[in-house]
């Protein structure tokens, strides 16, 4: 018997497609899952799918073929989520507000939701986005940098002679090999720009609450430890979470 009324939920970044299968209140998580952004797990419902809402950064021709296979396969029309120029109390400020990651618009969709303190909301994966909001709903503004894994293919595809195998950037130490610089030098870099961007946030205002999300959150954390004194909680699934309100509203 195919249970009714459930929602498929795909986040489609720029390394992996996260899935999460959720009733239609939001309240409960039926499955999860992760893949590469073209592969087809995430097709493999067991279950009857009664809408799909999606939150995408990839091309406009990726969308639509995301977009033909959930029909195919779900007899569905998905719905994709975009940054707008206000979602609740929580304003954007964007002069064209669709130009924003949704993935970005979405997570801190979800962080207001969950506290209304001036916020930083910190997403780890293909890129590195810093996002603060001021207690009133006011985005004050944000940093996009490369993540760790575009920093090292940089590196990589840039210069003749900096050539290393895969490693851990577990470590904020200088390092004493090509590998361990680089590695070491790419965690300075990720831990040091939330750092810094924490930093210039107290300058300007109440420390906020942060708020991790992404792949590489854990490791930021990690590194982080001891650094910096605000507390960094981790919040995994608020660019979904973000998506289930933002289809609400
Ligand atoms: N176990 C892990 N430890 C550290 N970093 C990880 C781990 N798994 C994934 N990552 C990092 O997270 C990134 C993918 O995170 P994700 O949030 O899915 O990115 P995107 O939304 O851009 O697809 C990878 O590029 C990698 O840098
Ligand atoms: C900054 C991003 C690439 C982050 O994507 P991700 O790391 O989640 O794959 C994405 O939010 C994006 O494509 N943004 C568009 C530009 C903007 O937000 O201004
Ligand atoms: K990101």
């Amino acid at each position: 018997m195919s249970i009714i009324g459930l929602v498929l939920q795909l986040d489609l970044g720029n390394s992996r497609l996260k899935w999460r299968l959720i009733d239609c209140g939001g309240g409960t998580v039926l499955g999860r899952g992760a893949c590469a952004p073209l592969d087809d797990a995430w097709l493999q419902q067991p279950v009857a799918v009664a809408a799909v809402q999606v939150a995408s950064v990839a091309s406009d021709a990726t969308d639509a073929a995301l977009a033909a296979r959930v029909r195919d396969r779900f007899a569905v029309e998905p719905w994709f989520a975009r940054a707008t120029p206000q979602c609740g109390d929580l304003s954007n400020s964007y002069a064209e507000p669709q130009r924003m990651g949704v993935d970005r618009w979405l997570a801190m969709v979800a962080a207001r939701a969950r506290c209304r303190e001036r916020l930083c909301v910190v997403d780890a994966g293909s890129a590195l986005t810093i996002d603060l909001v001021a207690a009133d709903g006011r985005h004050e503004g944000g940093y996009i940098i490369p993540g760790s894994a575009l920093m090292a293919r940089a590196l990589q595809t840039a210069t003749d002679r900096v050539r290393f195998d895969d490693g851990e950037g577990d470590s904020l130490a200088p390092g004493q090999s090509t590998a361990a610089c680089v590695y070491h030098g790419i965690a300075l870099a990720q831990a040091g720009a939330l750092q810094l961007a924490l930093m210039e946030a107290q300058r300007q205002g109440a420390a906020p609450r942060v708020l991790l999300t992404g792949g590489a959150a854990r490791q930021l954390r990690r590194l982080l430890g001891g650094l910096v004194a605000l507390p960094l909680e981790l919040a995994e699934d608020l660019v979904l979470d973000g998506l289930a309100l933002a289809a609400r509203s």
